[in-house]
């Protein structure tokens, strides 16, 4: 038997529209021979950055200009830079369970980071007071990896402490917003924002394909400048004939029918998974289902320890992610269950049941 895959990671490209997809990169060359001959503007051509400040706007009310749009090969590089400008004594706060390649980043720019506790609104503001950071990196629109959607009244308050403290950021991760499931998006942090005081990041991974490595951050006025006093000698990193050719596929319309035919795709996958795991695991599974992104967090009552687990999920060639991989710091366990991250996009409708199946062995 072949390996089957609850994995967050990959997307499903069954329904890639990989035809349109190149008749906006033949158009890319028809039209941008030019600058397909020379190094395009360090924060990517204009033309693809005010397409995305236009979409932005009408998908996630961010406000911006297209010049504080800064485009780079994935979030890794871009906090990277983000992060490199800042003195060495700036602190960072991130969730905990959380992102740990940005973790892991920012412990290897010697940064100080503290992981804050979550609670069922999202990072808990006492954790932030305690922690003092001066950035804060957040997930607010599908907590990563627990799925929480950040209600409003917490977003507030997450706003009212960024201004009330000198030089004080919140960056926002909006990494699979463009995923929602019968209910309507709640509008980015940034778009709330009076004070200039969030740093907005989207990526293309999860809509498009995550080996295009496109993905994009909104400097407020004052990190642009020092941004581009520090960055403007640095070559652009993403391949501009996909840069021009993602510009025709917005332009198109292909981008927003993608995303239309994948929240319906998606969301058909997602609910046959939810009641094919309750029908199997009954009262002893605890889903998280909050109605968005491409996974959610599923809880299973046993006192299993992890490594048996996934010794257990290699024999049954199921891939699955638990939430050790998001625990950061000293964090060992969140809950005396075995808690799962699952991701319903890279498997298939019809091998649904199978998987759940498989999963069953490897937990009981
Ligand atoms: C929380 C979060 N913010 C952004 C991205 C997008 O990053 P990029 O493609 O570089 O734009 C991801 C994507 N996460 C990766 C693939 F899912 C890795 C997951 C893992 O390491 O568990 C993510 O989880």
């Amino acid at each position: 038997k072949g390996w089957l895959s609850f994995s967050h990671i990959k997307t499903d490209n069954s329904k890639f529209p990989f035809h349109e997809w190149m008749k906006s990169q033949q158009k890319a060359i028809a039209q941008h021979k030019s600058e397909l001959a020379e190094i395009a503007h360090f924060q990517g051509p204009f033309t693809v950055r005010k397409t995305i400040s236009d979409m932005i706007a009408l998908t996630r009310g961010v406000t911006c200009e297209p010049e504080q749009i800064i485009i780079g090969t994935g979030i890794h590089p871009l906090i990277h830079q983000l992060m490199a400008m800042q003195s060495s004594n700036r602190k960072v706060a991130v969730e905990n369970p959380g992102y740990s390649r940005i973790y892991q980043l920012l412990k290897s720019q010697k940064r100080d980071v503290s992981p804050i506790e979550l609670d069922k609104e999202g990072i808990d503001i006492k954790g932030i007071e305690t922690a003092k950071p001066d950035f804060l990196f957040i997930t607010p629109s599908h907590q990563f990896p627990t799925g929480t959607i950040m209600p409003i009244s917490r977003r507030v308050e997450l706003l009212n402490w960024a201004a009330t403290g000198e030089d004080r950021y919140i960056i926002e991760d909006d990494y699979d917003s463009e995923f929602k499931y019968g209910t309507d998006n709640i509008p980015s942090l940034q778009s709330l924002d009076r004070n200039q005081r969030v740093i907005y990041f989207g990526t293309f991974s999860k809509t498009l394909l995550p080996s295009f490595r496109i993905s994009y951050m909104v400097l407020p006025p004052k990190l642009l400048e020092l941004y581009q006093y520090n960055y403007s000698d640095r070559i652009q990193g993403c391949s501009s004939l996909h840069l021009y050719a993602l510009h025709y596929f917005i332009q198109s319309g292909e981008y927003a029918k993608h995303i239309k035919r994948m929240n319906q795709h998606y969301n058909k996958k997602r609910k046959q998974l939810i009641k094919e795991l309750y029908l199997r695991f009954q009262n002893k599974i605890k889903i998280n289902d909050a109605p968005a992104g491409l996974h959610f967090l599923a809880e299973f009552n046993t006192d299993k320890r992890y490594e048996e687990i996934d010794e257990k999920a290699q024999r049954e060639k199921l891939e699955i992610y638990t939430i050790k991989r998001f625990l950061l710091g000293n964090k060992t366990r969140d809950s005396q269950n075995i808690q799962l991250v699952i991701g319903f996009a890279s498997i298939k409708q019809e091998d649904i049941v199978e998987a759940v199946e498989r999963l069953y062995r490897v937990i009981y």
